[in-house]
């Protein structure tokens, strides 16, 4: 029996729920990442996948529920939780007045590695993710695809056992973004577990090996991708279960007519 159906899940995720006002972003949705998976969140525009990534990486209380990692309660021991996870939050908020090698030692320090390993390991992270040359550019000059290579470098730069990653292939052009599936794989490949949110689903349905689908804050469906595609393409699947928004007749008239 593999490791993965055995070994208890890398994150486990219990009816966590967070209200905005009138908003009900995530509404008790409970999840498993077993360990050694590549799991993609995928669900449509204001679904909840932001909101449930910043409760399980301990940015964003929870109103309910629990998030544990590793078997860390991400929020009654946070320390021990975050030591065993790399994060790439929603829109990378990054101390942008550093340059991306000084925002990557900062990151080493933070995570307590000694100094000749933060070096090593942030040279070899800038040259893999093609920002060498930009290694001494403020963060505030970097471009939208930059930022997100940046960011990712330092969410891997401690070499965590699970990382979560908020739409790690936003922005960034194909040949970064092959690089970056390559280092996933190989993560993987080592026995590290990675949770990606993507609205691509070509790209989770070639590189992850579990999915969930959310909609409204509250889980459509997971599982491994056959058992989520029923046979169906990934994409075919996720509009049946999420629903598809036709054009009323006449809608947007005005912009057809010269
Ligand atoms: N800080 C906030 N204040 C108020 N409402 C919020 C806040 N953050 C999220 N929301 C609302 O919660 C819902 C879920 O948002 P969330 O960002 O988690 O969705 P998402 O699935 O990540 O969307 P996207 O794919 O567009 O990034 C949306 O209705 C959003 O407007």
């Amino acid at each position: 029996m593999p490791l993965a159906a055995t070994a208890p899940p890398i994150l486990s995720l219990r009816e966590l729920s967070k209200r905005f006002g009138q908003t009900l972003a995530v509404d008790r949705l409970s999840l498993d990442v077993p360990r050694g998976s590549l799991f993609g969140l995928l669900g449509p525009n204001g679904a909840g996948k932001t909101t449930t990534l910043s409760m399980a990486t301990g940015l964003l209380r929870p109103d309910a529920g629990t998030a544990v990692v590793d078997g860390a309660d991400v929020w009654a021991d946070p320390p021990v939780a975050k030591a065993r996870m790399g994060v790439l939050p929603d829109g990378v908020r990054l101390f942008d007045r550093l340059t991306g090698a000084e925002l990557l030692r900062y990151h080493g320090l933070l995570r307590g590695m000694p100094e000749a390993d933060v070096t090593g390991r942030a040279g070899e992270l800038l040259a893999a993710l093609g920002l060498a040359e930009a290694a001494s550019t403020l963060v505030i000059d970097y471009s939208a695809g930059m930022r997100k290579k940046i960011g990712l470098a330092c969410a891997l730069i401690h070499a965590p056992r699970l990382l979560l990653l908020d739409e790690p292939f936003e922005a960034v052009d194909p040949v970064s973004g092959e690089t970056i599936r390559e280092i996933l794989r190989g993560f993987v490949a080592s026995g590290g577990t990675v949770v990606l949110s993507s609205h691509v689903m070509e790209l989770v349905e070639s590189l992850c090996d579990r999915v969930a689908i959310i909609a409204q804050g509250r889980m459509l469906a997971a599982g491994t991708l056959d058992e989520v595609r029923q046979g169906q393409p990934l994409q075919r699947r996720f509009l049946d279960l999420v629903g598809t928004q036709a054009l009323d007749a006449g809608s947007l008239s005005w912009l057809r007519s010269s």
